[in-house]
């Protein structure tokens, strides 16, 4: 799905009321039926809403809403905040609304705290939506901090009040903090960084029927990875293939008490698809890697730690797992560097590796490559920023300059590609969060390289995946209990969803 900038939704609502040939006015009606058939399948008749409404056209969604929960016997209040002139479409809705009820509206003009608002009310703010320019302050501010203090169930129609769909508020702003957020249309890009997303709650996507046309005919480098993605990704195997058809994966780390890591690397990548799996690790690892994957053949480098990298022809490799930092694998990884022009994936101490190094040893790494930071190993590689918005953009710029696909893994995993785009992954939960669990990721995306799947491919899909098996971990178990080999073991349901029947 197509992430939009404040701009290019304000031209999406413009394009679609002229294709398909709507009021604006019918534009909003249709918007708040929308927010009113979502509330009307949760909440009960004998639920009350309390709707604060702006003076611009998220206030007047607010106002066709109360008005439409009314008319199916529905308990609502709107509250207007009229600092200034309403928009026309906004004016019309509180003629439309008073005709209902006029006793269902209420002006605020001062102090927030004469409102009651009953403990079991479910508040909705509809004060301002993608049209914020600025910070709140005043009466809005007033009554935004109020209304977070209270224990009432809170729904933001189409974007928490104080919100930018572009930007991040400064720590100090007051933002109306949600259980749930109805977002028209599509996802706003601030809801995929920790400072504005902690204000959003549960976000559900409306559709309120924008155009097609315009979401298909317009440019953006912001993405979501979704179900749709991975499927449009996913490629069913040959029934004529053999093990040689899907490739070779050959995972490279382990070390003397970090064997664990290479093992959970391999067979993800196994699991994943690869036709054969070699681990090259330590010699300490033999026993274990033999008896813990017996699918998958071992190449010793050193003894307790790697001092060597074969460079092999027709493999895919993942390096860094369970690496350790040791001089030894350090100068084998910068000698690999070195002789090794082909693309592979690097994680963990390998990034740091080259951390450690990064003038010399960050232009060698081949373009194509695929490097799987967590933040702080970014950190380490490019430098502090003051926040996630920026470190999205450092990591974007930092994809095109050295033509490499960079994966910001957190909660809302960023893929940046060489060509400068950005997706935001959409699976995926707290409880991946445990030791192993980007391991796992390493594996699963060497095993869809060595298949064939292109560096891109295999980059969005096995990110997918990744947070998708968490996801079917999860609910079979606590987030708590989820560990990383529950991620590998249920792989193979996350390809059956994204499969076609
Ligand atoms: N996209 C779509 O397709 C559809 C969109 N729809 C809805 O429209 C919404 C966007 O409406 P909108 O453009 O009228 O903006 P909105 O946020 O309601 O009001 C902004 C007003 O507030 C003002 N203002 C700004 N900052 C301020 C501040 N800090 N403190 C005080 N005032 C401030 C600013 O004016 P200013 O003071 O700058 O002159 C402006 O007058 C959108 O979120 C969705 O709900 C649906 O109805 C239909 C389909
Ligand atoms: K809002």
């Amino acid at each position: 799905m197509k992430i939009f900038s404040s701009t290019q939704i304000r031209e999406w609502d413009v394009f679609t009321i002229q294709e398909q040939g709507l009021s604006s006015h019918e534009l909003m009606e249709r918007a708040a039926r929308t927010c009113f058939e979502w509330m009307k399948k949760r909440f009960l008749r004998e639920d009350y809403f309390y709707i604060f409404c702006g003076t611009g056209n998220n206030g007047g969604d607010g106002l066709a809403l109360t008005r439409l929960l009314l008319a199916e016997g529905f308990c609502a209040k709107a509250f207007l905040l009229q600092e200034k002139e309403l928009t026309i479409d906004t004016q019309k809705n509180v003629v439309l609304l008073r005709k209902v009820s006029s006793e269902s509206l209420f002006i605020i003009e001062k102090e927030i705290s004469i409102i009651d608002i009953p403990k079991n009310a479910i508040v909705i703010d509809a004060l301002f939506g993608t049209g914020l320019n600025r910070a709140l302050n005043g009466l809005a501010k007033e009554i935004i901090e109020k209304i977070n203090l209270l224990p009432n169930k809170k729904i933001a129609i189409d974007i928490p009040s104080g919100l930018f769909p572009d930007k991040l508020p400064n720590a100090d702003d007051a933002c109306f903090s949600s259980d749930w957020t109805l977002s028209f249309q599509t996802y706003k890009r601030s809801f995929f960084y920790p400072e504005a997303a902690k204000y959003t709650g549960v976000i559900n996507v409306l559709d309120i029927g924008l155009s097609k046309d315009f979401s298909e005919s317009n440019e953006t480098t912001f993405f979501t990875l979704d179900e749709v993605t991975a499927r449009s990704l996913y490629k069913p195997r040959n029934p004529f293939g053999h093990k040689g058809t899907y490739g070779t994966a050959v995972l490279v780390g382990g070390s003397y008490g970090k064997i664990g890591a290479i093992i959970l690397s391999a067979k993800a990548a196994l699991r994943a698809g690869a036709g054969k799996v070699f681990i090259q690790a330590p010699h300490c690892g033999y026993t274990i890697a033999q008896t813990s994957i017996p699918e998958a053949m071992f190449i010793a480098a050193g003894e307790n730690f790697i001092d060597s990298i074969d460079i092999m022809e027709d493999v895919v490799r993942g390096i860094g797992p369970g690496l350790g930092t040791e001089p030894a694998s350090r100068i084998a990884l910068e000698s690999f560097l070195r002789n090794n022009h082909e693309p592979f994936v690097i994680d963990a101490d390998g990034l740091n590796i080259i951390a450690k190094n990064k003038e010399k040893l960050l232009p060698l790494i081949p373009e194509g490559s695929i490097i799987t930071p967590h933040p702080k190993e970014f950190e380490r590689l490019f430098g502090r920023t003051n926040n996630s918005l920026e470190r999205n953009e450092l990591a974007i710029a930092k994809s095109k300059e050295h033509k490499i696909y960079i994966i910001l893994k957190g909660h809302r995993t960023q893929i940046c590609t060489p060509e400068g785009a950005c997706y935001f992954n959409l699976s995926g939960n707290a409880g991946m969060a445990t030791a192993g669990s980007g391991d796992v990721l390493t594996g699963i995306i060497t095993g869809l390289l060595a298949q064939g799947y292109s560096a891109k491919e295999a980059t969005l899909l096995g990110v997918y995946l990744h947070g998708l098996s968490g996801d079917i971990a999860a609910k079979k178990n606590a987030q708590e209990a989820l560990i990383a080999s529950d991620i590998i073991d249920l792989l193979g349901q996350a390809f059956l969803r994204i499969s076609p029947e």
